[in-house]
Parts: structure tokens; sequence; C-alpha cells
């Protein structure tokens, strides 16, 4: 990949990236652990019209950052997760069993900051033993210990994306039309991406192809992340309203859909972004593919089906509003009128082509082929 796609912008005090070469090679990451042990986070709600970045250097304002999805997507807040257990250390300066009741209580808000995506657990349950075996070291040697720890699961997360998108690359047809849901790109993993690491895979081998992007409302992560991720890296991308998506698959304007997850029960039903499921009902009715991307840090086998799948309901306000560029809010719905806003639902695994892993396809989507997976 050329370095179109390695965005260099200018932070918010106007210095340049602090890692002009982001992990994951040219692949760009919406969080990055710098010297010092403080974390800098692209905030992904200013997007796609200011590329705002935020030092963080206290694990409440990396549990905030979650929460209010500046970071968002589930391999990248798994990661940020990670990251900020080295911020709660670096901050941890007691003996061993201060620092281990410290970390422990970074462990809990940081994983009570989203309820869906597995891997924020995940990552923070990676965490787990690498804390326990640093508490004796000095402070220095601990601080150093998280922080490797800490950038090697993003690295191998992001090499999991390129995985998978080469995995994934063996579904795309040369010239294809593709329609993506929500954003599962770069930004929501750390980089590449998983969905968009499909996409990238074969825009890579020269395959012609071309992304419809759902806007997906109400926080848009389509028109304005995914758009802005594709757009830079020169890949053909137009976006369309959620409501448009049966009269293109009417029209056989789209050959195969491919989304991301936020967490695959063990019988293969998925919880991705809200909307998913009707893209996948009207999918099958027009006999167009759905494949689900993601890494298997995504796969929870404690999860027997999406009916254990946890929803995140988000504030109304997320959906009652607009936020306009100058941080004001358009207000869409009357006053007095409430607003749902759950922010996924669950695809049951009979409208799941394939489930696209770093370890191989799970196709069709079920118990027997993630089992097949699970040994890696
Ligand atoms: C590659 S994970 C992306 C996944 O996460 C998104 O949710 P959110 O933006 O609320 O964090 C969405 O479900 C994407 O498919």
């Amino acid at each position: 990949m050329s370095g179109a796609n390695r965005f260099v912008p200018t932070l918010r005090t106007g210095q340049a990236h602090p890692h002009p070469a982001p992990i994951g090679g040219d692949a760009y990451s919406a969080v990055e652990l710098m010297p010092g042990y403080r974390l800098v986070i692209l905030d992904q709600r200013k997007l796609p019209l200011q590329e705002r970045y935020e030092f963080v250097s206290r694990v409440d304002e990396v549990a905030d950052a979650i929460r209010n999805m500046l970071v968002r997507g589930a391999p990248a807040i798994g990661i940020t997760a990670a990251y900020g257990l080295v911020v709660a250390a670096y901050a941890a300066r007691g003996d061993a069993p201060s620092f281990l009741e410290a970390m422990s209580a970074a462990d809990a808000l940081l994983r009570a900051s989203r309820p869906t995506a597995v891997n924020l657990a995940w990552a923070l349950d990676q965490m787990k033993p690498v804390v326990a075996n640093a508490a004796n070291l000095p402070f220095v040697q601990r601080t150093e210990a998280l922080a490797q720890a800490a950038s090697g699961l993003h690295r191998a997360e992001v090499a999991a994306c390129r995985m998978l998108g080469a995995h994934g690359l063996t579904l795309v047809p040369d010239g294809a039309t593709i329609l993506t849901h929500c954003n599962a790109g770069a930004l929501a993993t750390g980089g590449y991406g998983t969905a968009l690491g499909i996409v990238r895979a074969a825009h890579e081998a020269r395959k012609n192809i071309r992304v419809i992007a759902c806007e997906t409302r109400p926080y848009l992560q389509g028109a304005r992340l995914t758009a802005w991720e594709l757009h830079k890296d020169r890949i053909p991308v137009e976006v369309i309203s959620d409501s448009m998506v049966a009269h293109f698959m009417a029209k056989k304007a789209i050959d195969l859909v491919v989304v991301g997850a936020d967490r695959i029960a063990r019988n293969g039903d998925v919880a991705n972004k809200i909307g998913t499921y009707g893209i996948a009902c009207i999918a099958a009715a027009h006999g167009v593919p759905l494949y689900v991307a993601a890494p298997w840090s995504t796969v929870d086998l404690k999860c027997s089906s999406g009916e254990d799948i946890p929803i995140e309901e988000r504030p109304e306000r997320e959906l009652s509003h607009l936020p306009l560029a100058d941080g004001n809010q358009l207000q869409l719905v009357p006053d007095g009128v409430g607003a749902r806003n759950p922010s996924f639902d669950v695809t049951p695994a009979r409208l799941v082509a394939a489930i696209v892993t770093e370890r191989g396809l799970a196709r069709p989507a079920g118990e027997a082929s993630l089992a097949n997976l699970r040994n890696g």
C-alpha cells in the first residue's frame, strides 16, 4: 500500500503527528502509545472535517474516550483499554500491593466503558497475567513491561486484520461492488481494518472493486469514517442512506456485503452495528452473500448464542440531535418526543455466508465451522 493512506495530520497543538510511521506499517491507527506513556487518540467524532488528536495521560480519560466514542470499533477499544492500563501503571508509583490495587481499579473502570464489543474484555484479560508478573518489578521496568505487552497486542491485531484480509480476498469477484455498513476499517481496529481489510486486500490485488458505504445513522460511521478512510486510500466509494439498501439490492447493484462485528457467539450469531440485521435480511431476499470479518478476539465462545450478547443502549440525544462542526447540535426531534438508540443488533448465523478471521473462514457461519478454527 502506498503512503497515500498514511495521514500525518496537524495535532490540536499544530504539531506534526508524533508517530509518522504508525504501528502496522502503512496502516494508520486511531490510537497510539507515545513516549512518556501518554496516549494520542484521534477524535473520531470530529472526522471527516477535522483531524484532531487528544493527548490522554489519565486512565479515567481513556475510559471516557471509549465511552464517548472518540475511539470506537471493537478491536480499537480493546487496544485502547490495554494502553489505558499502561497509563494507569505509569501513575502507580507505589509498592506491589498498591500497584495491583491501582491496576484492579483501572481494569474495572475500562471494562465498564462499553458492554457489547467483547474485544474490550478480551484485551484486558490478555493483560492480567502481564500485570501480575510485573507487580514486583521496579517501577520503570514494571511500566515498560505493560507498554511492551499492549503494543504487542496492538501489532498482533493489525497483523490479524491483514491475514483476514488475505483470506477474505478469495470471496471478492473481480469488479465487484461491495456494500458495507458502519466503519470496520483502520479507525476501528488499530490499523488496516476488518471489513475494510478485505476491501484493501482486494484493492491491493487490483480487483477493480468499488464500495457503497451505508451512512449508518445515528453516529454516521459510514458517511464520516469509512468514506474518509477509503477516499484517503483512493478506493472508489459512494455513500448511501441506510434506507436505500433494498433499492440497490433490487437493482442488482451490489455483489456482496462485508461488515465487521463486535461479538460473535459460539453458534455463529453476530452482534454488529444497528442496521446490520436488516441488511442481512434484504441480502438474503436478493441472494446476495453477507460476510462478517472479525479477528478471533471478537469470537466469544462463552456466549452460546446472540441472545446472550449485551446490546448497548446509547443516549437518546445521539439520535435526536445531530452534532455540528462548530460544536453545536441540530435538533431533529420535537421537544417532548423520546427516542430509542440501541447501538447494535444481532444477525443470526443462518444469514451469514461466512465469518472471515485471521485463522480462515467459518463457512457457513455456525458452531461447527467456528469450532474448526478454534485451535488457530
Ligand atoms: C471492526 S469493529 C467495528 C464495529 O464496531 C462498530 O461499533 P462502534 O462504532 O459503535 O464502536 C460497528 O459495530 C463496527 O462494525
